[in-house]
């Protein structure tokens, strides 16, 4: 059985959770863990020196709690997938081949130790502009506050950015201001070499 680790990161509202979305459609057997659902409980969260919510940090997270999670299924990736109501494709009467984990999100790469478990790397990219103009039509819990975009998300996208290129360097980066199909047809092409290699 061979088991592949994707992780789809970018910045927010690049696109990762429809990208990671659309994949677990056409992959068999995978499974995706999202960032997003680790966030800490607002009263755990501190506030910085400008008032705002220190949401994009890793110590916003309950990281550990994410990587117990990608251990689990790493042990067991069928047992993980029933547990969780999914039934495993095989074929015939073989077990299936391949299992595949996508792991999405801001600060997948930013993690040393989430970080080196995966395959293959992806990191989608869109600009300023559009980042704010994304941002601005989606409703977080708490929601963002006045002026938090441009006085704190944009200045720790960029700090946990150069943080990210100065310690990683095998990422595939994609724009994600292309069309759906297309980043999801450039993702599967790149997986399915791997997929080849790990097979041969
Ligand atoms: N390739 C794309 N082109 C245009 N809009 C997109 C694309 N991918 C996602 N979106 C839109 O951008 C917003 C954020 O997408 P989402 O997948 O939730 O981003 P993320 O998970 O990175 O925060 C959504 O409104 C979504 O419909
Ligand atoms: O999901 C939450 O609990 C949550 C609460 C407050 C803020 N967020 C924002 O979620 C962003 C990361 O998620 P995403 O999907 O936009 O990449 C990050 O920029 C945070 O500011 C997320």
């Amino acid at each position: 059985m061979r088991k592949i680790i994707i992780g789809i990161g970018g910045m927010t509202n690049g696109g990762k959770t429809t990208l990671s979305t659309n994949l677990l459609e056409v992959l068999p057997n995978s499974f995706v863990i999202s960032q997003d659902i680790f966030f800490k409980d607002d009263s755990m969260v501190p506030v910085d020196s400008n008032g705002f919510k220190e949401y994009d940090t890793l110590d916003a997270l309950h990281m550990d709690r994410m990587m117990s999670d990608i251990e689990s299924w790493q042990k067991d990736p069928e047992s993980f997938m029933s547990s969780r109501g999914l039934r495993v494709t095989s074929t015939g009467s073989q077990k299936p081949s391949v299992f595949a984990l996508i792991v999405e999100g801001f600060l997948i790469f930013n993690h040393g130790p989430l970080n080196v478990l995966f395959d293959k790397r992806f990191f989608l990219e869109i600009p300023y502009s559009t980042c704010k103009e994304r941002r601005s039509s989606r409703t977080y819990v708490p929601p963002d506050p006045p002026g938090y975009f441009d006085g704190y998300v944009w200045p720790m996208y960029l700090k946990n950015r150069k943080e990210m290129d100065d310690a990683v360097n095998d990422i595939v980066f994609l724009d994600g201001t292309q069309k759906q199909e297309e980043l999801h047809s450039r993702v599967l092409a790149d997986m399915h070499e791997i997929l080849i290699v790990l097979q041969s």
